[in-house]
């Protein structure tokens, strides 16, 4: 073991030598990412030893900026040779060429039982950096989710298990850092009581006149306001692979018989150019068999011809759409198109066939027809309503947001008769519950940040503009609509590799007040996330801008469905999507900490689950934050189809980026789902939500992980072998102090 150990450190040292950075500089980090994920190579050898390279990056960023690190428990200066020196204390498996395997460098250090209370927070908004010396669970992810509920400071009381030490450890993880992460609550509670008319609280910094529970405006802004925004734009189209053609473009419209498929009278359509130059032709052909052929005809003076690649056509004219029309989808590709047609010929075609389909199918309540009445509602005949038959819903299963959405979101159950998901009101954006505030005044947006003097679309603009500032001059958009994947990869490494990337700590914990006011918990931590910019109501660019994507709302076909495994119903794609597409946002309620942890204690007794995600990237700004600018979104009574997303540890496919669109104020933004990899057709789409599976030793339960990740951390075996000490399954205690 210790001779494959030995191997593999040193293909990663060679690995990493190529890369620019030295033995000693790589090898101390090797050894935390080692223990970090469980002593697994696989994570570390991943995409080419990316999150060591990442890892040794961000050592080498601290160590240029050495006051940004402060240290964890108060203690002196911490620098990378002690922290090896700790580490080599801990772990008895690793030993790196340049170290004699003979002498087991880490060796496990016992801990009190009152070690793993969390250290005193930080004295100022300071900065701290990872040691990495925090022991990941399976797949080496520590997990960082939180908790909201009464009793979660009972850490004292707890055996002092190994999942405790984690804890202990997780505390450890102080950095720098101007944003955070949210993370999932997993609360019971009930639905929300009317509220009720609440004193306002005077706010120190500027919102003096501001109501609680109200979204500041200066003119006309919603925000829930994808939609609203969106009526700046041409109407949607339903179908975002329809391309259609103009009439007086349309010449000739007439049938004609196709030898090749043999027989069945076939339509053909001809189609002008603009100029009337060059004369293109439509066929469709169908055979008795079924079969369906299009064929396209283009004329071309012969002498210059040269048949050209498919694939070079193809990428041509998907520039020229993607470039001028970002209304369509990100995935559009021609064979899409041409497969979308294809499709849309036999479901027209067959349009009696299925409308029988339907009627069967209303009576078993089976979702899947949800395509199909899709299918018939093309007619002028009004198609049939599922949901009508499976009365126990209010949702309409062709579109769960009811015509909220760019896009129809179908529900399919394919495993479940009759069964629809649970009620909610569907909201496109989020709206404020009472008492958060959200500050999206005209007045609180300066000149600095916006474009007023863009036009069209920035990112054709020579320079970048304002917009680009926050992430470093550069729009995370290319011009394809995609967030660029450099930027995503630094945010799925942030999800994956918590350990080593930065994190703040409160002065005075929002989330922890918000569970003991007299006497809050030091603060856990939230870990940095990279904001995007969109440009905005200030900016003078076209709402075609392509630094606008979140808000211009969901573009790709998604469908809820029944996962049929335990996880309830879950989100996934109909089309393949690329890496960078912009999926959906977290829409729901806007809450602050204190709002939900009222939720909580009032319905602890209620079965239902809540599922909330902290806006805690602003946090780090300095200061003392308030209750009401502490925000959370809700999405369990009023949301979007963000609330579908079930989780995945570790190697889920989408990332989570937070995205201002409305105001520069950092206590409240956009919780946008990006793709973090290709995603093929009916795939899920998955959210690591950080979640802390350990805090199922407090008094709400967590649910047991059934994600399937070979890296999951939250199912019951796992826990189990945590439980027993035995994290890596070869008698060795995982959970090291
Ligand atoms: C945000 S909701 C996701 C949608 C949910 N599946 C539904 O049917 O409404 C989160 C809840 O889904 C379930 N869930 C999500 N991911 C899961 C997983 N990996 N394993 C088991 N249950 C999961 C849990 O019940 C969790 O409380």
């Amino acid at each position: 073991m210790v001779g494959r150990n030995e191997e593999k450190a040193r293909l990663a040292l060679s690995a990493m030598k190529k890369l620019g950075f030295g033995r000693k500089q790589a090898t101390p980090v090797l050894k935390r990412l080692f223990r970090l994920f469980d002593r697994q190579w696989e994570p570390i050898e991943e995409d080419s030893y990316r999150a060591l390279a990442e890892a040794i990056l961000d050592d080498q960023l601290l160590q240029l900026h050495p006051q940004s690190q402060p240290q964890p428990n108060g203690g002196g200066n911490e620098v990378p040779g002690q922290e090896e020196e700790e580490l080599d204390a801990e772990e008895p498996e690793i030993s790196t060429p340049d170290r004699p395997s003979t002498t087991p460098p880490f060796r496990a250090t016992p801990q009190s039982s009152s070690s793993f209370r969390a250290p005193a927070p930080p004295s100022g908004p300071t900065a701290f950096r990872a040691t990495g010396t925090g022991t990941g669970t399976a797949g080496g992810i520590v997990e960082r989710g939180l908790v909201l509920a009464p009793a979660l400071n009972d850490g004292a009381q707890t055996t002092p298990s190994a999942t405790a030490l984690l804890t202990k450890h997780k505390h450890k993880h102080m950095m720098d850092a101007e944003f955070q992460q949210p993370a999932f609550f997993f609360l019971k509670h009930p639905k929300p009581e009317p509220p009720e008319p609440q004193p306002v609280d005077m706010d120190a910094s500027g919102c003096r006149d501001v109501q609680p529970g109200l979204i500041l405006r200066s003119r006309n802004l919603n925000l829930a306001s994808s939609s609203s925004d969106l009526n700046a734009l041409p109407p949607p189209d339903r179908n975002p692979h329809h391309i259609s053609g103009s009439d007086k473009n349309r010449a000739i419209q007439h049938h004609s018989r196709n030898t090749d498929m043999s027989v069945e009278p076939t339509s053909s359509s001809t189609l002008i150019n603009g100029t009337g130059s060059q004369v293109q032709e439509i066929d469709v052909a169908s055979s008795p068999g079924g079969e369906v052929k299009l064929s396209l005809k283009c004329s071309a003076d012969p002498s210059k011809l040269k048949m050209p690649d498919l694939e070079a056509v193809y990428k041509m004219v998907e520039d020229k759409y993607l470039c001028s029309d970002k209304l369509l989808p990100p995935d559009f590709s021609i064979p899409g198109l041409m497969a979308e047609i294809c499709q849309s010929v036999v479901q027209m075609g067959t349009q009696h066939t299925m409308t029988e389909h339907i009627t069967q199918s209303h009576t078993v309540g089976n979702g899947s027809t949800s395509k199909c009445v899709e299918g018939g509602s093309a007619s002028s005949t009004p198609a049939p309503q599922p949901h009508l038959a499976l009365s126990r819903t209010t949702h309409d299963v062709h579109d769960i947001s009811r015509g909220q959405e760019n896009v129809k979101i179908p529900i399919a159950n394919e495993s479940g008769r009759g069964k629809c998901p649970p009620s909610f009101s569907y909201i496109p954006g989020n709206e404020v519950f009472q008492n958060g505030i959200v500050n999206i005044s005209l007045a609180h947006i300066g000149a600095q940040d916006s474009c007023a003097d863009c036009f069209g679309d920035c990112l054709s603009a020579p320079v970048p503009c304002a917009c680009a500032r926050v992430t470093g001059g550069e729009y995370a958009y290319t011009p394809g609509g995609l967030v660029k994947p450099e930027f995503i990869d630094k945010c799925v490494s942030v999800n994956r590799i918590p350990e080593v990337h930065h994190k703040v700590f409160c002065k005075t914990c929002p989330l922890e007040r918000s569970r003991d006011k007299a006497s809050p918990e030091p603060c856990r931590g939230h870990l940095v996330r990279r904001f995007i910019k969109e440009c905005w109501s200030k900016c003078g660019c076209s709402m075609r801008c392509g630094n606008r994507v979140v808000q211009r709302g969901i573009r790709c076909n998604l469908q809820v469905f029944s996962t049929g495994n335990g996880r309830g119903w879950g989100l996934r794609t109909q089309n393949a999507l690329p890496k960078g597409a912009f999926v959906c946002e977290y829409a729901g309620e806007i809450l602050t900490c204190v709002e939900v942890h009222g939720r909580a204690v009032e319905n602890m007794k209620n079965n239902r689950y809540t599922h909330t995600v902290v806006l805690d990237a602003g946090w780090s700004s300095g200061g003392s934050l308030k209750d009401e600018d502490a925000l959370c979104l809700d999405g369990t009574f009023y949301g979007n189809v963000g609330r579908f997303i079930n989780h995945r540890c570790r190697d889920a496919n989408l990332a989570m980026v937070p995205v201002q669109v409305e105001t520069p104020d950092r206590h409240y933004y956009h919780v946008a789902f990006f793709t973090s990899r290709k995603v093929e057709a009916l795939e899920e789409l998955t959210w690591d939500y950080g979640i802390d599976f350990d805090l199922e030793l407090g008094p709400v339960k967590v649910f047991e992980c059934l994600c399937g990740s070979k890296y999951c951390r939250g199912s019951r075996r796992h826990r189990q072998r945590l439980r027993n000490g035995n994290g890596n399954g070869n008698g060795r205690s995982r959970i090291e102090g």
